[in-house]
């Protein structure tokens, strides 16, 4: 099968220190994948870069089969990985629009992003809070918030850093249980996390970073 996405000679520097120095990084379309490591290990870098968030040393992807850089980064990628912060940051207008905003940025109409929306808010469980100003979210809603604003971006990939963590109770309960119907929508998940009930989904690959190298599990 051919992967979504293989990087080869994946190198990040910190001036003197090399944080990590990945031969090969293959993600299966549909696949999901706990990234796992100590703190500072490299974990959140690895995310955003593939997201391309970090410049790297050359190096050169195959997405879908076609070679590309990773830097400077492929517009392709940019439409296809979507990542979500450990923090999401939300503009300060309402849930929906924070939910609509990347549909209406790549042009489609507010007619066809409404029903789309509505879908989202209603699979995270925030249509209660349309209106809400993000401010006055809790962490929890406001991870769901961000997840629901990646959903509807339909991405090849979505990359999440850490979604449970600072969440405990309800909280984190509903935030766990909208990740595997991510899976379900078909796109391929890169999570970074330490939380054991995610790291113990079924069917879920393990990545760990250790000593700048990658091992799959
Ligand atoms: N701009 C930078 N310059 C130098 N060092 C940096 C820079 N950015 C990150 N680092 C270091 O890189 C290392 C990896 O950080 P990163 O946040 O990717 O780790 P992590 O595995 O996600 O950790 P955690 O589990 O605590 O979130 C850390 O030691 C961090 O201090």
């Amino acid at each position: 099968m051919t992967p979504l996405l293989r990087i080869h000679g994946l190198r990040k520097r910190h001036g003197e220190r090399t944080l990590f120095d990945i031969d090969t990084l293959a993600i299966e379309a549909a696949g999901a994948y706990v990234l796992t490591g100590v703190n500072g290990a490299g974990k959140s870098t690895l995310l955003r870069t593939l997201a391309g968030l970090e410049r790297v040393d050359a190096c050169t992807v195959e997405f879908e089969g076609r070679s590309m850089p990773l830097y400077p980064y492929p517009k392709a990628l940019r439409r296809a990985i979507v990542f979500v912060h450990q923090h999401p940051i939300l503009f300060s207008t309402s849930v929906f629009h924070n939910i609509a905003y990347g549909l209406l940025a790549r042009g489609d109409s507010r007619r066809s992003v409404a029903p789309v929306v509505e879908e989202a808010m209603a699979w995270a469980g925030v249509a209660h809070l349309r209106d809400t100003e993000p401010a006055r979210l809790s962490g929890g809603e406001k991870q769901r918030v961000a997840l629901a604003r990646a959903r509807v971006l339909q991405p090849r990939l979505l990359l999440l850093d850490e979604p449970t963590a600072n969440l405990d109770g309800p909280a984190r309960e509903q935030v766990m249980a909208l990740i595997p119907t991510l899976l379900d929508a078909g796109s391929s998940v890169v999570m970074a996390c330490h939380d054991r009930d995610l790291i113990g989904l079924p069917g879920i690959h393990r990545l760990k970073l250790r000593d700048g190298r990658l091992e799959l599990r």
